[in-house]
């Protein structure tokens, strides 16, 4: 088979040990830190379409809605300044997913979801007082930078925690939780619409969240790799039967060892990520978030409300589309977390890449029929439902291949010395496209009118194209040997010298480590 369908299953380990209750415990705690990261992505495109918070705070925006009748239905929402308010979040996750790198790597990944959490509930404090513009704005920033945290930290320890055999589903956890949170965003917009305080209410109650991922990391434990690699082998022995519930885990252990041995060599993790042995690292840290940003999701997590107000829905049936774009998110991200593990990764990468370009391209059909490049025109009712439909199974597409697998796949793939500097490109690459998505999505539906769902078709294509020819398979494989499955790969195995695969003769011994 062409490009990277390398079946892992020959050669690699299974270890000792199930999944205990406490693994289970840890993992749906820290997966909570995605809350606070889905409950902003879909809070924010509701509070900015009420009254309310517009006039309050971006007046001139409110009278220019109100009063203003652009001709064309594709530029009426143009506004900058209140795309802003929603994207200025992700610079500032951005910004700290670089220190928060620095922080997962030092004191652990524990201590930083801790932080993460800390501050954005600061964050969600102040929005909910807010009184001006400025407390927004700073409130704001506060939350990109628990956003920043959570999101460098929490889908290391889940890969980190789990047993090998249901890494993914566990990894997985972490999207389920930002789905729930975009769910549970939408729904409380649509209570709380009406009211003249609703917006206080849906900026305030990120508290919730913020507070459930607080104390939960209180208690949290920290992952074994991570106590190894501040140099505390027996208690990451201890945690690691502890998690595994057996004691059975020298084998286990070994790899960890030679893992963190292996990190120890390296002078600085930047540097070293930037070395040949570490290009396909690098490439898929880097462009799996990138190509899950160019899915076009965001434009429907953010702007669902207006898009769907655009094609003629009410109000509240717009608030509601959302909703409905919601629960299909988080039930096939559900179906996500029973498939990666028994299908695979490129399997769902491939299907849901397929699915969304058929949809993509009908919605922009539909698109063009109702309103041509003008602007200008009605959708009947029938066809806008039907376009609804096809949005759902868009969103469902995307929720069991690149939404979670976004995630899962960058954590999964980078030996320990590299760990923590391939996460922070990962955040920082999602984030710095969801910021640009964000805030350019309503010009760019101004200017490229219905051919936009077409260009991120295009994207969609070249993006599976890419999974096909150069992402090997990952499932079942024990996250400290996945310098094997690159080693055989067609194209990155020219990239891998042979002392980089653990498990091999030159590796350290346990013994030589405790030493
Ligand atoms: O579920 C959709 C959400 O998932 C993400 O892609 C993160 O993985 C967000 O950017 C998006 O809003």
């Amino acid at each position: 088979m062409a490009g990277g369908g390398y079946v892992p299953d020959s050669g690699t380990k299974q270890f000792q040990g199930r999944v205990t209750g406490f693994v289970l415990i840890a993992c749906i705690v820290a997966a909570c830190g995605g809350l606070i990261f889905g409950y902003d992505i879909g809070i924010s495109g509701g509070v900015t379409s009420m009254d309310s918070f517009l006039s309050k705070f971006f007046p001139s925006v409110y009278r220019k809605e109100k009063e203003g009748h652009h001709e064309s239905m594709y530029c009426k929402f143009d506004s900058h300044l209140l795309t802003l308010f929603t994207s200025s979040l992700y610079l500032a996750a951005l910004f700290a997913s670089a220190v928060a790198a620095y922080v997962t790597k030092v004191f652990g990944r524990k201590i930083s979801m801790l932080f993460g959490g800390i501050v954005f509930l600061a964050g969600a404090i102040l929005n909910g007082v807010a009184v001006d513009v400025a407390m927004l704005i700073v409130g704001r920033l506060l939350l990109g930078v628990g956003v920043g945290f959570a999101n460098q930290s929490v889908p290391l320890y889940l890969s980190e925690m789990a047993p090998s055999q249901l890494r993914g589903a566990l990894n997985i956890g972490f999207q389920m939780a930002i789905t729930i949170g975009i769910l549970v965003a939408g729904l409380i917009n649509f209570t709380f619409a009406s009211k003249d305080w609703g917006w206080r209410a849906s900026l305030g109650l990120a508290a919730v969240p913020a507070i459930m991922i607080t104390v939960g990391s209180i208690f949290l434990p920290d992952t074994p790799n991570s106590i190894l690699a501040r140099g505390n082998t027996e208690k990451a022995r201890e945690m690691l039967k502890k998690i595994r519930g057996t004691d059975n885990v020298d084998e286990e252990f070994q790899d960890l060892i030679d893992a963190t041995h292996a990190a120890m060599r390296v002078d600085g993790q930047w540097s070293t990520i930037l070395k040949p042995e570490y290009r396909p690292h690098l490439a898929i840290c880097f462009l799996v978030p990138f190509f899950q940003q160019f899915t076009g999701i965001n434009v429907i997590m953010f702007y669902a409300p207006v898009l769907f107000k655009t094609l003629g829905f009410g109000d509240d049936a717009s608030l509601m589309s959302a909703v409905i774009t919601g629960l299909v998110n988080v039930f096939a991200t559900f179906i996500s977390i029973l498939a990666v593990d028994r299908l695979g990764r490129r399997a769902l990468f491939l299907e849901g890449g397929i699915q969304m370009i058929v949809s993509q391209v009908l919605v922009a059909v539909m698109i063009a029929k109702a309103f041509g490049s003008a602007g200008v025109g009605v959708m009947s009712k029938a066809d806008s439902l039907l376009v609804l439909i096809l949005i759902c199974f868009y969103v469902a597409a995307f929720a069991w291949s690149w939404g979670p697998l976004g995630w899962l796949v960058p954590s999964e793939i980078c030996p320990l010395e590299i760990r923590s500097a391939g996460q922070a490109i990962n955040v920082a690459v999602n984030m710095a496209f969801t910021f640009i998505i964000g805030q350019f999505f309503l010009t760019m539906l101004c200017h490229m009118k219905f051919g936009l769902f077409l260009f991120f078709a295009c994207w969609v294509v070249v993006m599976t194209l890419f999974i096909y020819f150069f992402l090997p398979e990952t499932k079942n494989v024990p996250i400290e040997e996945m310098n094997n499955v690159w080693r055989k790969h067609w194209f990155w195995g020219q990239y891998i010298p042979d002392d980089a695969v653990i498990g091999t003769a030159s590796s350290t011994k346990i013994k030589d480590m405790e030493a």
